[in-house]
């Protein structure tokens, strides 16, 4: 069977520094992988390059069967499917609503459609009530329940997530290791990088563990 995603050779080099060197790392569909490692082993160079923002030195990424060519075009065509939330996401100075419907508005989705999928969004990560809040003064964890809101209603088919629990509070990481098996089931292939000692397992995901830019 042809892997979901599928990486050879990948190599990435900031200067003459090797910050990535991974030989194959291949990923099934509707599974959850949390990557583990300590502080600088790759895993954020890692997700940047599966999410297509980050070309490697070398080798060769396949999507859903598509080799990975990094050209403008065929770029934009598959960053529809993939969405990476950031450690420290990005947000607007605007309200919760505008930076959750924004990629929407990109797409082209009509207005009416954009505010129930919003709605259903700020749901989902528990920020029901939230959206007319400026996303800047929401606390470091609210932030990143915006992010991830944010990258939910874009639907990817991949959902790539750097370090998402690392300012949420207890309640709201029950709530986020809740929602992630139901975004399986809905289809999603799920790759985060974590610290957390105890959450990977929680989640049954599968483990792939990093050093100095290689697996283990
Ligand atoms: N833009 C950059 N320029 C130069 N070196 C970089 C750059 N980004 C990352 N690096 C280096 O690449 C290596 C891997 O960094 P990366 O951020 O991928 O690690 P990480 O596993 O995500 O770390 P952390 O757990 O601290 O987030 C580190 O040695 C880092 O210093």
């Amino acid at each position: 069977m042809t892997p979901f995603l599928s990486l050879n050779s990948i190599e990435m080099r900031y200067n003459n520094h090797v910050a990535l060197q991974l030989e194959e790392l291949e990923f099934e569909p509707q599974k959850i992988y949390s990557l583990v490692g300590s502080n600088g082993c790759g895993k954020s160079t890692l997700l940047q390059i599966i999410a297509l923002l980050l070309k490697p030195t070398c080798g060769q990424m396949i999507f859903e069967g598509q080799k990975v060519v990094w050209k403008k075009h065929d770029l934009q065509q598959m960053r529809l499917n993939i969405t990476l939330v950031h450690q420290s996401p990005y947000l607007f100075s605007r309200s919760v609503r505008h930076n959750i419907a924004y990629g929407l508005k990109l797409r082209g989705i009509h207005a009416k459609e954009q505010h129930q999928l919003v709605h259903e969004a700020l749901e989902i990560v528990g920020l029901d009530g939230f959206g007319r809040r400026n996303a800047r003064e929401l606390s470091g964890g609210e932030q990143q329940r915006v992010a991830i809101a944010r990258a939910l209603v874009l639907r990817p088919r991949l959902l790539l997530l750097d370090e998402p629990t690392s300012n949420m509070d207890r309640a709201s990481i029950d709530a986020f290791d809740q929602l992630l098996p139901t975004l399986v089931d809905q289809g999603m292939t799920i790759i985060q990088a974590t610290h957390s000692p105890d959450q990977p397992e929680r989640l049954r995901s599968t483990i792939i563990r990093m050093e100095d830019g290689r697996l283990l």
